[in-house]
């Protein structure tokens, strides 16, 4: 398995950089992420409510339940009123029609009869309570945690899917940004559920029945209270095309700033060694405010749209106060109860009107919220696996590089221009050169981080277009015009030696699957990636089982013997076992946020154990070696050797003496391998090979092999 890390390579950050300047996105605002997405991205959150239908219907059942019995009490009311109190006249229309309450006043008389009918109004009432007080529970209870039960699979779909995107989305997008759609982003969704879903059911109930009510009660008073409906609809949606360019904005710059704030705290060292408090203090101070000021453009309009909406809830109480209050005056159809329940439904009224303007809120920002959650889940990794993967075991190691040409990116510099090489299994190969010559790039297309760029037959460069792009449209049977299927164009491409490709055991790595191919080849990488945990974790990282072991005892003790035994001889190869066992914990110390705790060169031995106990066919080691002192670095040699002996390795080292022994050596330059030979060739040719190691060793290019183990650093 590769050793697990990000950056996988390091770069030259000069001209990544400007490369990532150029053709990505520098923000993390995820607009392209967006583009994947094709219709309502919140109608892909069905899915995701479906397996939970159950309780999610028992949570809207309660809720309906819940807003009825929350509207009863006001009709006791009502009934107390003109039975009891006033003995005005009729009762209720709609408690008449239900059949629950007598028709007719009991007259002042008879006061045994109206207490006993008041007793029994307040007993409806407190059955109405209890019923509302349980439906509350029940609606709470089912839509929140249906909610949480949402975000967790959504969070660990979403996550898992983006850990197996290509190298290229990673490179191209902030960690800040990736890590705000996660959590944020997620969070939001499950707010949506949680809160939104039961608001509006809430409304809906409230509306359908208040509005009933009146329009049973007294039809024209009722179609007065409900005639501001529709202009509330209206400046919903008015309000909807104003926020919804503003929530963008904020959400980018949110983006901006967390990814400002990550990079300054993670390199808090650099900003310390250098001072540079202020200016930092500048560029955070510069993100934050364009996160204010959209958000303070935000909050005017907002609040503007509430404050409108109070206006016709005011208008809406006027209405009734002066029309209702005629109606009862002149006997026309209203009762002084009623017009009670008038008063009482326009309050149940008030909330979820003004909360339209909230849900319609909230429902933008959860809108964009999936656009971004949905937009990474329909991402698909430039790096696929073809249909009929190889999945091989085990490879033997021969190696072939066809013409090889990359670029990072579709508009890309060209950093590899046809490089052409031909491994044997078990050689061992060191790689030298200037830095930025492309040594790391190619390499990273052994374990497919990245695939060549398609020759004119290929199909398998998803930068451009994706996979049938080339072939100009298949019929029905998958046939080009040409009578060709898939499977022809790609036994052609895997035999055609006019493409270029990269080839293990004879064949196109972009046939193999990517996750097998990976689990054959070790990368150990010069600033390796540690995870925060001990250092048994991070050596017992290389190899699946031993991991989940290890993580799954509860203490040192818990580690059975051989996988413990396994992961101290793979740290002894790697020249780390004693540095670990003078650490005050041994393999039990914990190495901190990606290993601060040791230092560069102990970095590098863990990650080489971590490789070893992988025992991969084919291993690189890029710059693996060159943050160690010369004596460590001729232990871990020692062990290497036996490590690289019977399969095939690929070293690249600006410390020659690392690659001196190698089988043979390759020197690139600006993306092209300039010479090859063994090292007494090369320094007998007296090429740029010569004169690097002339410059490290102090010697003149004679052939004399001087000592270069001293002198790091040939950059340039
Ligand atoms: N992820 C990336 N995106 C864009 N450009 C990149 C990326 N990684 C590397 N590059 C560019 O590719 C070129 C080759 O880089 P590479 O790391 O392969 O060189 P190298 O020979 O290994 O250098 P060094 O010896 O310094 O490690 C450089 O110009 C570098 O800036």
């Amino acid at each position: 398995m590769v050793s697990a890390s990000r950056p996988l390579f390091h770069a030259n950050p000069e001209s990544r950089l400007d490369c990532v300047m150029a053709d990505s996105d520098p923000h993390g605002s995820f607009e392209d992420i967006r583009d994947e997405l094709e219709g309502n991205p919140m109608a892909k959150l069905v899915p995701y409510a479906l397996p939970y239908w159950v309780p999610l219907s028992i949570g809207f059942v309660s809720t309906m339940i819940n807003r009825a019995a929350r509207l009863f009490p006001a009709l006791m009311l009502a009934a107390a009123i003109d039975l009891v109190i006033t003995q005005s006249g009729g009762v209720d229309q709609l408690l008449a029609a239900t059949g629950l309450v007598p028709t007719e006043p009991v007259p002042a008389e008879r006061t045994g009869e109206r207490l006993s009918l008041l007793y029994y109004l307040g007993t409806l009432t407190v059955a109405a309570y209890v019923v509302q007080s349980i439906t509350h529970y029940l609606s709470r209870y089912f839509f929140q945690t249906t909610a949480q039960r949402i975000q967790h699979d959504l969070r660990l779909d979403t996550y898992d899917h983006m850990q197996r995107l290509s190298l290229s989305f990673f490179n191209d997008h902030q960690t800040g940004g990736m890590m705000a759609i996660l959590n944020s982003d997620v969070n939001r969704l499950e707010d949506f559920f949680n809160t939104e879903l039961r608001q509006i059911t809430e409304a809906v109930m409230i509306f359908g029945l208040v509005g009933g009510y009146m329009l049973y009660t007294e039809p024209w008073l009722g179609a007065l209270v409900l005639l501001p409906v529709p202009l509330i609809a209206l400046a919903t949606a008015k309000f909807i095309i104003w926020i919804e360019p503003k929530y963008k904005r904020i959400r980018e710059h949110v983006a901006q700033l967390n990814t400002r704030l990550s990079n300054n705290l993670s390199g808090a060292a650099i900003v310390k060694s250098f001072d540079r408090y202020d200016v930092e203090r500048g560029r955070v101070a510069e993100q934050s405010r364009g996160y204010r000021d959209e958000k303070i453009g935000a909050i005017t309009v907002r609040k503007a749209f509430f404050a409108s909406l109070r206006l016709l809830v005011g208008a809406m109480f006027v209405s009734i106060l002066v029309a209702g209050g005629y109606s009862v005056v002149t006997a026309g159809g209203l009762t002084a109860g009623t017009f009670v329940v008038y008063f009482m439904y326009l309050r149940e009224l008030d909330g979820p009107m003004t909360r339209i303007g909230k849900t319609a809120n909230n429902y933008q920002k959860a809108k964009s919220s999936a656009e971004r959650v949905f937009g990474i889940l329909a991402t698909e990794a430039a790096v696929q696996s073809p249909p009929d993967a190889e999945a091989p075991d085990a490879v033997e190691g021969t190696v072939t590089f066809e013409d090889v040409e990359f670029s990072y990116g579709a508009d890309g510099e060209q950093i590899l221009e046809g490089v052409d090489l031909e491994v044997e299994s078990g050689e061992t190969v060191g790689f030298a050169g200037t830095s930025g010559s492309g040594k790391s790039t190619l390499l990273k297309l052994l374990p497919r981080f990245y695939d060549v760029d398609a020759g004119a037959d290929a199909h398998h460069t998803r930068a451009d277009g994706g996979i049938d792009a080339e072939y100009g449209g298949e019929d029905a049977d998958g046939r080009d015009a040409s009578g060709r299927t898939d499977r022809d164009h790609d036994r052609e491409r895997r035999t055609n030696p006019a493409n270029p490709a990269v080839r293990i055991d004879g064949v196109d790595v972009r046939d193999y699957d990517p996750q097998a191919l990976r689990d054959r080849i070790g990368v150990v990488e010069q600033d390796p990636y540690m995870f925060s945990g001990t250092i048994r974790e991070n050596i017992a990282y290389g190899d699946g089982e031993a991991f989940r072991t290890v993580l799954e005892a509860e203490d040192e003790s818990d580690v059975p013997d051989d996988v413990d035994d396994r992961i101290r001889e793979a740290a002894v190869a790697a020249g780390a076992h004693r540095f670990v066992e003078e650490l005050p914990n041994g393999y039990d110390t914990m190495v901190g946020e990606r290993g601060v705790k040791l230092s560069g060169g102990q970095r590098q031995r863990v990650s080489i154990a971590r490789t070893i106990l992988n025992d991969p066919d084919l291993i690189v080691l890029d710059e693996a070696t060159s943050d160690v002192d010369t004596e460590t670095e001729e232990v871990i040699q020692r062990n290497l050797d036996e490590l690289t002996a019977d399969r095939t390795a690929f070293i690249i080292a600006h410390r020659l003496s690392t690659i001196q022994d190698a089988d043979r050596i390759v020197v690139m330059d600006d993306g092209e391998v300039i010479e090859t030979g063994s090292h007494e060739d090369l320094v007998d040719d007296g090429g740029t090979y010569a004169d690097l190691w002339d410059s490290q060793t102090g010697t003149e290019a004679d052939g004399d092999d001087g000592d270069a183990s001293q002198s790091i650093g040939a950059d340039d």
